[in-house]
C-alpha cells in the first residue's frame, strides 16, 4: 500500500514515527513538518479571518502552537485557548517557541480543534466537551487537526455523545482508521492528509484507488467478455435488478435463471432461461454466478445455493444466500468467492463462521479467511477484505444508497466484473463498488434502484 493511501491504528501511526525518528528526525521536527502542514491549510480557509487554536496538553496540542506562531508570522489573527498546559517535552518547547499568552476563551472565524488526537484514551472530561461545543458555537468554520477530539482513532467511536461536524479534518501523516469508519466519519467533512514523511506500513489496512475498467478487445465477442448467469428465486423482482445491473457492468452476456411467470420489468435486451443446474453443471462459457437476490429462505432455496456452491464457478453471494450459507458449502470449492453482506447479514455470516469478535475491521478479516473469499461488508463505510492481504475501505458514497434494490444492484455489478475475468476477485468487487458509488453520486437526489442502474453506462465511462 502506498504511503498516502495506507490507513493505520494508532500504535502504527506511533511505530511509523519511531522509524523516522529511530532514523535521525527530531520529534520536533516531525511536530514543526505537521503543524506547518496543517497551517497551510487553515491559511487558506482562513483568509485573512481571525483563527483560534484549542490546544490540548498531549502533542496534538503541540502541533497546535506551531499552527498558531506559523499563522501569526503570515499575518493572520490567532488566539490560542489551552485549558492544559502542555505536559510533553516537545509540546511544552511548541508553546515556547509560540511566546503568546492563551486567552480562556474566543470568537473568531475558524477554529482549530487540537486538543486530542490519537492519543485520547477516555470521554473528554465535563469542562473540556463543554469548551469545544462552546468554541465550536463562536466560530463558522470547524477543521480538526488529525483527529476530530472526542473519538476512538481506532474503532471511529464517538466517546463523547455530542461532538461539532467539522468542515474540514487534517490528518497528519497518515489516514487512521477513524478517518474512513462510521460513526466518525460522518463528523469529519472534508478530509486532506499532511505528509509528514511516514513510510508505508507492512500489513497495514488502506483506501481502495480508483481503477481503470476493462474496454473489450478489437475482436471481442460477447462469450468472450463473460457470461453472468443470475439465478433467480421466490421474489423475482431482486434477480431482475441485479441482472440489470450486470448488463451493465462489464459482461458481455448475463442470463437470468428463473422459472417464474411473468417476470417484473425485464428489459428485452436480458435473456431469461428455466432451470439453471443443466447450464451451471456443462456450459464452459458460464464465467461467473450471482445467488441471492430475492431467492428466498426456504428449504428449497437452501438447496439451490448448494447445489449451485458445488459447482465451484466464480460466485458471488448475496441477500438470502448469505443467511443460508453454511460453512459445509464451502468446503470443496476451489473458485473465487465474494460475499456482499449489510451489517445484519455480516451477523449471520458471523453466527454461522462462529465469529464473535466484536470490532467490524477484525471480524470482516477474520472473516474473509475463514470462507477463503472476499468479504465487501457494506454500509456507509464499506470494507472490501479477502484472505492474506490487508483489507481495504471504500471512499464514502452517498447516503441515498440508502433505499431498496440498491444491493441488488451492487451485487450484480461484482459478479458481472467477475465474469469478465480481467481482474482479480478482490478487485472485481472493488470495481463494482466503484462503479455504484459512481452511479450514485450521477443518480442526484432520492434515486431509486431503477435510477441507478440508468446512470451505470456513464458511470462505467468515469473509469476508462
Ligand atoms: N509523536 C509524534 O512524533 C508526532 C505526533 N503528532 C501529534 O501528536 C498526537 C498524539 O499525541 P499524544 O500521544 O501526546 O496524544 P494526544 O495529544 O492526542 O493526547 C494527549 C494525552 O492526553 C491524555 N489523555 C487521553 N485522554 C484524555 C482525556 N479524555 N482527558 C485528558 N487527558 C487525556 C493521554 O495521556 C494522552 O497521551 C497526534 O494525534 C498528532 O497530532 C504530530 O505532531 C506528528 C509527530
Ligand atoms: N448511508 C449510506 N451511505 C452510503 N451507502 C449506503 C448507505 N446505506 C446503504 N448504502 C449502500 O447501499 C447498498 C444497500 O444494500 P442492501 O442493504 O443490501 O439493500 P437491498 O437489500 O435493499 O438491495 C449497499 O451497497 C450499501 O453500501
Ligand atoms: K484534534
Amino acid at each position: 500500500m502506498d504511503a498516502p493511501n495506507q490507513i493505520l491504528t494508532a500504535a502504527q501511526m506511533r511505530a511509523g514515527e519511531e522509524r523516522l525518528i529511530a532514523d535521525g528526525t527530531s520529534v520536533t521536527e516531525l511536530m514543526e513538518r505537521a503543524g506547518r502542514g496543517a497551517a497551510d491549510w487553515v491559511f487558506r480557509v482562513a483568509a485573512g479571518r481571525k483563527v483560534t487554536v484549542l490546544c490540548g496538553p498531549g502533542n496534538n496540542g503541540g502541533d497546535g502552537y506551531v499552527i498558531a506562531r506559523v499563522l501569526a508570522e503570515r499575518g493572520v489573527p490567532v488566539e490560542v485557548v489551552a485549558p492544559r498546559a502542555p505536559t510533553t517535552d516537545v509540546a511544552k518547547e511548541a508553546r515556547k517557541r509560540w511566546g503568546g499568552e492563551p486567552v480562556v476563551t474566543a470568537r473568531g472565524a475558524v477554529l482549530v480543534d487540537c486538543l486530542f488526537g490519537t492519543g485520547l484514551s477516555r470521554p473528554l472530561s465535563g469542562d473540556l466537551h463543554r469548551l469545544l461545543i462552546e468554541l465550536s458555537y463562536a466560530h463558522n468554520h470547524w477543521i480538526a487537526v488529525d483527529l476530530p477530539s472526542g473519538i476512538d482513532a481506532d474503532s471511529g467511536e464517538l466517546l463523547n455523545d455530542v461532538l461539532p461536524v467539522y468542515s474540514l479534518t487534517l490528518a497528519l501523516g497518515a489516514w487512521k482508521l477513524a478517518h474512513w469508519m462510521m460513526p466518525a466519519q460522518a463528523i469529519m467533512g472534508d478530509l486532506r492528509l499532511v505528509d509528514i514523511g511516514v513510510e508505508p506500513e507492512e500489513g497495514a489496512a488502506g483506501l481502495s484507488e480508483r481503477p481503470t475498467l476493462f474496454v473489450p478487445e478489437r475482436d471481442a465477442h460477447k462469450y468472450a467478455r463473460g457470461l453472468l448467469a443470475v439465478i433467480g428465486g421466490a421474489m423475482p423482482g431482486a434477480g431482475v435488478l441485479a441482472s440489470r445491473a450486470a448488463m451493465h457492468g462489464g459482461a458481455g452476456y448475463v442470463k437470468l435463471y428463473s422459472d417464474h411467470d411473468g417476470l417484473p420489468g425485464v428489459p428485452p435486451d436480458l435473456v431469461v432461461a428455466g432451470d439453471p443446474m443443466p447450464a451451471l453443471a456443462t456450459d464452459p462459457r458460464i464465467a461467473a454466478v450471482l445467488i441471492g437476490p430475492g431467492l428466498g429462505r426456504s428449504e428449497e432455496a437452501r438447496s439451490v445455493l448448494s447445489w449451485v456452491l458445488a459447482c465451484d464457478l466464480p460466485t458471488v453471494c448475496d441477500a438470502d444466500a448469505l443467511v443460508l450459507l453454511e460453512p459445509e458449502m464451502l468446503e470443496d470449492r476451489s473458485a473465487p468467492l465474494v460475499l456482499t453482506p449489510h451489517a445484519g447479514e455480516l451477523d449471520a455470516i458471523g453466527n454461522a463462521f462462529a465469529s464473535s469478535e466484536p470490532d467490524r475491521l477484525e471480524q470482516v478479516t477474520e472473516l474473509a479467511e475463514a470462507i477463503e473469499g472476499v468479504l465487501v461488508a457494506k454500509g456507509p463505510d464499506t470494507i472490501v477484505a479477502a484472505p492474506g492481504r490487508p483489507p481495504v475501505f471504500m471512499p464514502p458514497a452517498p447516503s441515498w444508497l440508502s433505499t431498496a434494490g440498491t444491493g441488488d444492484v451492487l451485487a450484480g455489478l461484482i459478479a458481472s466484473q467477475l465474469a469478465v475475468g480481467e481482474t482479480s476477485a478482490f478487485q472485481a468487487a472493488q470495481n463494482g463498488c466503484w462503479l455504484h458509488r459512481e452511479a450514485a453520486l450521477r443518480a442526484g437526489p432520492a434515486f431509486s434502484a431503477s435510477g441507478l442502474v440508468a446512470q451505470l453506462p456513464a458511470a462505467y465511462g468515469a473509469f476508462l
